[in-house]
């Protein structure tokens, strides 16, 4: 299976111009013979500009319609990474998962919000993991910060997911946290790990791009620097099934264990 990348500098509050630049990196992995491309987080318009609100795509339809059109026109499966949602008012920051033939197979809001850079004052956060099928392949997406709470990616693990996508906007100087979560999230779920940063800036952020795909034993197969890149890799699941062979962390876990009496 083979996955690109699409690392890119996000243009902030442009959709257009961002619709453009994923268009023709899209149709050049899928010229490459990628199976699936996968997008970093807020690609429509970046993290985020101080019009968001009324710049917001109502219901995502716009990003939808894109995302099925280039899909089916492709032949080729997308991570849609994610784009500002507005549904009743509120804003979301959403991924679309969309297969080869253009049918939209699920999406998922972004459940923990970055409070350091204040985005539960703009967006409000969704409530259910994302595990989906592409084929016959279980897979799982979460968002950015989302990286950081390891027990919300074991329930991705716990579902079944061999695959887990990490759209993000992540930057500097946090390079080494994106760089060891990620690695640790593979080894420990012994799980592939496609992580996809953007590179550019928006406002304070400078975003550190290192977008990645992670093998189940924590081997990087496929890194990209700080600017703007497509990455691919290919990966073979097979492996999967002999790691967990080799150290059974689900068969030996403790569940019963894995709470605090009258503790959170
Ligand atoms: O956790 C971090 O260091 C970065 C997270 C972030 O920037 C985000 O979720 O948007």
């Amino acid at each position: 299976m083979k996955i690109s990348l699409i690392q890119f500098p996000i243009v902030p509050g442009d959709r257009l111009a961002n619709f453009d630049q994923v268009r023709r990196r899209v149709q050049q992995a899928a010229r490459a013979g990628s199976d699936m491309a996968v997008l970093p987080e807020l690609w429509d318009l970046s993290f985020y500009p101080p019009d968001v609100y009324d710049l917001a795509d109502e219901e995502g339809r716009q990003a939808q319609a894109f995302l099925q059109d280039l899909a089916a026109s492709c032949h080729i499966q997308l991570i849609g990474g994610s784009i500002v949602r507005r549904h009743d008012g509120c804003l979301y920051n959403t991924t679309y998962i969309v297969d080869e033939e253009g049918n939209r197979v699920s999406s998922y809001d972004k459940c923990h919000l970055f409070t350091p850079g204040g985005e539960e004052k703009v967006f409000a956060p969704g409530d259910h993991l994302n595990t989906f099928f592409l084929g016959d392949i279980p897979m799982a997406s979460i968002t950015c910060y989302d990286l950081r709470f390891g027990e919300w990616v074991r329930m991705a693990a716990l579902a079944g997911a061999q695959i887990l996508f990490v759209p993000a906007a992540w930057p500097h100087p946090r390079l080494a946290h994106w760089q060891i979560l990620n690695r640790a999230r593979a080894i420990e779920n012994q799980f592939f790990v496609v992580a996809v940063n953007s590179c550019g800036t928006c406002g304070d952020y400078r975003f550190c791009g290192h977008s990645m795909i992670i093998d189940p034993w924590g081997e990087v197969l496929a890194q990209g620097g700080d600017g703007e890149e497509i990455v691919t890799g290919e990966i073979d699941l097979s492996v999967i099934k002999d790691i967990r062979s080799r150290i059974n962390v689900f068969r030996d876990r403790r569940p019963e264990l894995y709470h605090l009496e009258g503790k959170r």
